[in-house]
């Protein structure tokens, strides 16, 4: 048994030490030999020997049979991934360790007291916010000997979200943690922004996995984290499995329990029921093939500092297109503190709806030639926002007190949500500023706060608005975020004062005005009600205007091709029907025009092809509102008969249900216009909503 000193102290026993000395040769060098190690850390074999076998007690590291013809070579020795985390853990306590030594040797050697800055730069040590960061990563020897091992372990499979977690988690951006959260920490971050040992937290960084997933493991157990390809990233020692109280988490950390949240909707609706929680041990990071040169990690930001001789660095959190209002505030903030400037935008996930981030840093790098090269710099940051407000505020801090930032800007309404299902903001737009001051101090980073910056005409500038003592006597001009997509979309013009010309040019190539992108029109009604033949008659008139090519997904000749396989229970129904939805939301993303005719009884996947179509544009839904005695008087194909003699089962309207649109776009009656007018009606519609141009 090893004898561990009391984590709350910094004294190191011996035990300890010779411990850490291990774990951290067999990182360094796995496979080693006995002899080796031995000379390595400076021990006799006997007691290496002893050493080895208290280790492999712990499970911390492994023995794996050599074959060669030298005995003294015949065992190998690698870190498990239990082995690593402790080592991780014992690196902390060396660390701190270390300094308090070096705080009282300076004191002893100044005659000053600990804690107090030292006197002079001759005895400072390297700057905090510039000394290395500790990561979770092991050695890359020991990485590869690791992912071996993990192969062997329960996988857990990444969301976007918990991979943006995990390689913040891993690189130092989220130091303190070492880990997802244990119970007893996220208790005390949601409850009163601090983990069990009192250090402050204020975001809840949980692994949410399914009940199945959580019902296997066993406490204690290791499991491999893996990204999407189902390469594996880190593992982790499940300490802790728990079902958490998710309306009290949405009250707590985002101030509502109110899915207009982007955070609460989230929590709700697409996080896991149990959260997962224990230490990580990192094998790789996550994998980006895109923007690489500016991606750093904590570490190498420090290093780049370090190299520039940034003492002070001032950084801008955003998740939006930088126009001039922005250029002037960071302009100002660097001026204030008399510091570089970083602008550090998040480019993992945001608010949904957000403008892309290729797009986004596309104009990043537009703007970044109109700073001072030696004074700015530009790096992309993995993180997953949560939009929560104040919290989100003083969480940023910490993160970028961790990239070696000394300053942080926090503007109007910092990571906001918008509005909550009353209409109204979640927070007041300061509350981020109020609760980023109250922890300032403890975070080490300070805050540059910055009110809301207006264009005063008369003089040409920006100014924050509530220092413009005239204000009656000039004209303020802003262009609020709403009315540039408004602008965008219409392709109405954008003012040289409000934004650059190459930012507005980017934009544009992504955003083109709404005549110009994707939409669906997906007609619905009963079988003969009219779909196919008006939505026959629709495509021509558009294929005729040109532009855009049009795809028709016709109900019959889905089910032909796509769907052939399936019936008409309606387990099948929504199948066919969430096939259609994922086809036209890809023709709608790149820009086509996608004319769905199926007869798609279910309101409630009617909604999720509306939800899956409108991430990338208009969903224009028809009710084709033929009633039924017309359809069966018709009976273009003799189906009702059939259904009548009961010899078609489930047949739509005669022996199934079919929920009515509730609000559709527009609602057509077959039975008083000839199909032309029907098509005709659709068209004005598609005008009336800009879609296209008369
Ligand atoms: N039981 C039953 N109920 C409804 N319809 C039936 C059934 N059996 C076969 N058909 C024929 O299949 C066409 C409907 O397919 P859809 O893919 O549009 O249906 S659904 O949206 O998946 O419910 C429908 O074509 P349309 O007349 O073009 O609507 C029918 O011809
Ligand atoms: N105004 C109208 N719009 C569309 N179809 C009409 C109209 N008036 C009569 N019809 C007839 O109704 C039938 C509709 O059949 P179809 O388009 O195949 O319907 P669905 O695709 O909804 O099953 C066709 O025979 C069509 O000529």
């Amino acid at each position: 048994m090893y004898v561990l000193s009391n984590p709350k102290t910094s004294l190191i026993t011996d035990e300890e030490g010779q411990l850490f000395r291990l774990l951290r040769h067999l990182d360094m060098a796995p496979d080693a030999s006995q002899r080796t190690i031995a000379s390595a850390i400076g021990v006799s074999l006997g007691r290496l020997n002893a050493q080895l076998r208290l280790a492999v007690e712990a499970g911390f590291i492994k023995i794996s049979e050599r074959a060669g013809p030298d005995r003294r070579q015949r065992f190998a020795y690698a870190l498990t991934a239990r082995g690593a985390a402790e080592k991780l853990r014992l690196t902390d306590r060396f660390l701190a360790a270390k300094f308090l030594e070096y705080q009282m040797l300076h004191a002893e050697l100044t005659g000053t007291r600990p804690g107090l800055t030292p006197l002079s730069d001759r005895t400072t040590f390297m700057q905090n916010n510039l000394a290395p960061i500790p990561e979770l990563y092991v050695s890359s020897d020991s990485a590869q000997k690791l992912k071996v091992e993990a192969a062997d372990l329960v996988s857990w499979d990444l969301t976007p979200r918990q991979i943006c977690d995990l390689e913040l988690l891993m690189n130092g951006g989220f130091s303190p943690l070492k880990g997802f959260l244990s119970e007893e920490d996220y208790d005390g971050v949601v409850e009163n922004m601090r983990l069990a040992d009192g250090k402050l937290w204020v975001m809840p960084i949980t692994l949410d996995v399914s009940e199945d997933f959580a019902a296997k493991l066993e406490p204690g157990q290791d499991i491999a984290l893996r990204d999407q390809e189902g390469v594996i990233l880190a593992t982790m020692t499940v300490t802790d499995n728990w079902t958490p109280n998710k309306t009290n988490e949405a009250e707590k950390v985002f101030g509502a329990d109110d899915q207009a949240h982007p955070a609460v909707h989230y929590l709700h609706n697409t996080a896991g029921a149990v959260y997962l929680g224990g230490p990580i041990t990192g094998i790789q990071p996550p994998m980006h093939y895109d923007f690489r040169a500016r991606r750093d990690t904590p570490n190498e930001l420090r290093a780049y500092f370090r190299k520039m001789g940034w003492r002070k660095v001032v950084a801008f959190q955003t998740r939006n297109p930088l126009h001039r209002a922005h250029q002037e505030l960071t302009f100002r903030a660097a001026r204030e503190a008399q510091a570089n400037l970083l602008i550090h935008p998040v480019v993992g996930m945001t608010k949904p709806g957000d403008v892309d981030h290729f797009t986004r840093v596309r104009c990043y790098e537009a703007v970044l030639d109109k700073y001072p090269t030696s004074t700015t710099s530009m790096s992309l940051l993995p993180l997953a926002m949560r939009m929560a407000g104040p919290r989100e505020a003083v969480w940023h801090g910490q993160i970028r007190k961790n990239y070696g930032v000394t300053h942080f800007i926090v503007g109007r309404d910092h990571a906001g949500p918008g509005s909550n299902s009353q209409g109204e903001d979640f927070y007041g737009p300061y509350d981020a500023q109020d609760l980023f001051r109250q922890h300032e101090e403890e975070m080490g980073i300070t805050m540059v706060p910055f009110k809301h910056m207006v264009y005063v005409q008369e003089r040409a500038q920006y100014e924050p608005f509530d220092e413009i003592e005239d204000r009656d006597n000039v004209t303020i001009l802003n262009i609020s975020g709403t009315e540039l997509r408004r602008r965008l979309s219409e392709g109405l013009e954008i003012p040289e004062w409000f934004s650059f010309p190459e930012v507005v040019s980017e934009l544009r190539k992504t955003k083109p005005p709404r005549a110009q992108q994707g939409f669906t029109v997906f007609l619905t009604g009963f079988s003969g009600s009219g779909k196919s033949t008006i939505a026959n008659a629709m495509m021509v008139k558009l294929m005729e205007m040109g532009g855009r090519p049009v795809t028709l997904l016709d109900g019959d000749i889905v089910r032909k091709n796509l769907s052939s396989e399936l019936g008409f229970s309606k387990e099948h129904r929504d199948l066919n029907i969430l096939r259609i939805g994922y086809v036209a939301s890809e023709i709608t993303k790149n820009g086509g025009i996608a004319i769905c005719a199926p007869i798609a009884p279910y309101a409630v996947t009617r909604r999720k092809v509306r939800e899956a179509v409108e991430n990338y544009g208009a969903f224009v839904e028809v009710h084709v509102a033929t009633s039924i005695e017309e359809c069966e008087r018709r009976d273009r194909k003799g189906l009702y008969k059939l259904a009548r003699e009961g010899k078609i089962k489930e047949f739509t309207g005669i022996s199934d249900p079919y929920d009515v649109p509730a609000n559709p776009e527009l609602s057509i009656d077959t039975e008083g216009a000839d199909v032309d007018n029907c098509a005709h009606q659709v068209i004005l519609k598609l005008e009336s909503m800009g879609l296209i141009k008369g």
